[in-house]
C-alpha cells in the first residue's frame, strides 16, 4: 500500500482524478450499447455489487460491474455522510483524519447492512475507495454484519494512486467467513472497457 504517501502527493493526484472523472460523457454511447449486447444468461450467476463511494469514483465502476454482469447493485451510505470538508484529509481536525487518528470514531453507521434476498447472490463484488492505502471504513460495518458463507466475494477499490494493498485480506478478516478473492485496484476515473475486461476474465 501506500498509506505513507505525503498530504501533499495525495492532493495533486486527487486534483488529476477529479478532472480525468469529470470526462464522462464520452463513454455514455458505448455504455448503452454494451448493455444491448449483454447475455443475462451468461451463467455468473446471482451477483450483486456492494459499494461504498464518497466522490462517485467507485460509484463509476460498480455500475460497470453491474452492467457487465446483469448483477444488482447496494449502496452504502453512512446515516452521517462525508461532506467536502469531513474528507479534506490535509486538514488534521476534518472528520477523516480524525477518524484515521483514532481507529474507535471508524465505526461509521449505515442507512442500512441489510440486502433484500441476500441468500440468493453466489458472487458478491465489495468496492470502495482507498483511504490511507486501507477500504474506507464505511465498508466495514457491512462486512462485519453479514454472513458471506458459501459467497464467492470479490474487492475491488479506485484510487488515486495506491495499489489495493491488504485492504482486501483486511475485510476478508473482518467477515470471517466467504471465498474471498483477489481484488482489483481501478483509478479515479477508471474506463469502462478495462473493467469489463477485468471482469470477463473472472471466469465467473
Ligand atoms: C480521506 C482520503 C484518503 C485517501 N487516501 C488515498 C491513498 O492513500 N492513496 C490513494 O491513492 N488515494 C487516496 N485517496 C484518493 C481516493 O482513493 C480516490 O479519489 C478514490 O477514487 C475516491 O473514490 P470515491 O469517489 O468513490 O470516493 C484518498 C481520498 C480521501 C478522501
Amino acid at each position: 500500500g501506500c498509506g505513507s504517501n505525503t498530504s501533499d502527493t495525495q492532493a495533486d493526484s486527487e486534483d488529476a482524478a477529479q478532472t480525468e472523472s469529470s470526462d464522462n460523457t464520452a463513454q455514455a454511447d458505448e455504455q448503452e450499447s454494451a448493455e444491448d449486447n449483454e447475455d443475462s444468461s451468461s451463467g455468473s450467476g446471482n451477483v450483486l455489487v456492494v459499494y461504498y463511494s464518497a466522490t462517485g469514483n467507485t460509484e463509476e465502476v460498480a455500475n460497470y460491474i453491474a452492467d457487465t454482469t446483469g448483477g444488482d447493485l447496494f449502496e452504502l451510505e453512512p446515516v452521517e455522510p462525508y461532506t467536502d470538508d469531513d474528507l479534506n484529509w490535509s486538514d488534521d481536525n476534518s472528520r477523516v483524519s480524525q477518524e484515521h487518528e483514532d481507529e474507535s470514531l471508524r465505526d461509521v453507521e449505515l442507512v442500512s447492512t441489510d440486502v433484500e434476498n441476500w441468500d440468493s447472490y453466489d458472487t458478491v463484488f465489495i468496492g470502495y475507495p482507498i483511504w490511507w492505502g486501507i477500504a474506507a471504513w464505511p465498508v466495514d460495518s457491512f462486512v462485519e454484519n453479514n454472513d458471506f458463507t458459501g459467497k464467492t466475494v470479490i474487492p475491488f477499490c479506485t484510487s488515486a494512486s495506491s495499489g489495493i494493498g491488504d485492504s482486501g485480506q483486511l475485510l476478508e478478516e473482518m467477515a470471517g467467513t466467504g471465498d474471498w478473492q483477489e481484488g482489483e485496484r481501478f483509478r479515479s476515473g477508471a474506463d469502462e472497457a478495462d473493467v469489463q475486461e477485468w471482469v470477463n476474465g473472472l471466469g465467473l
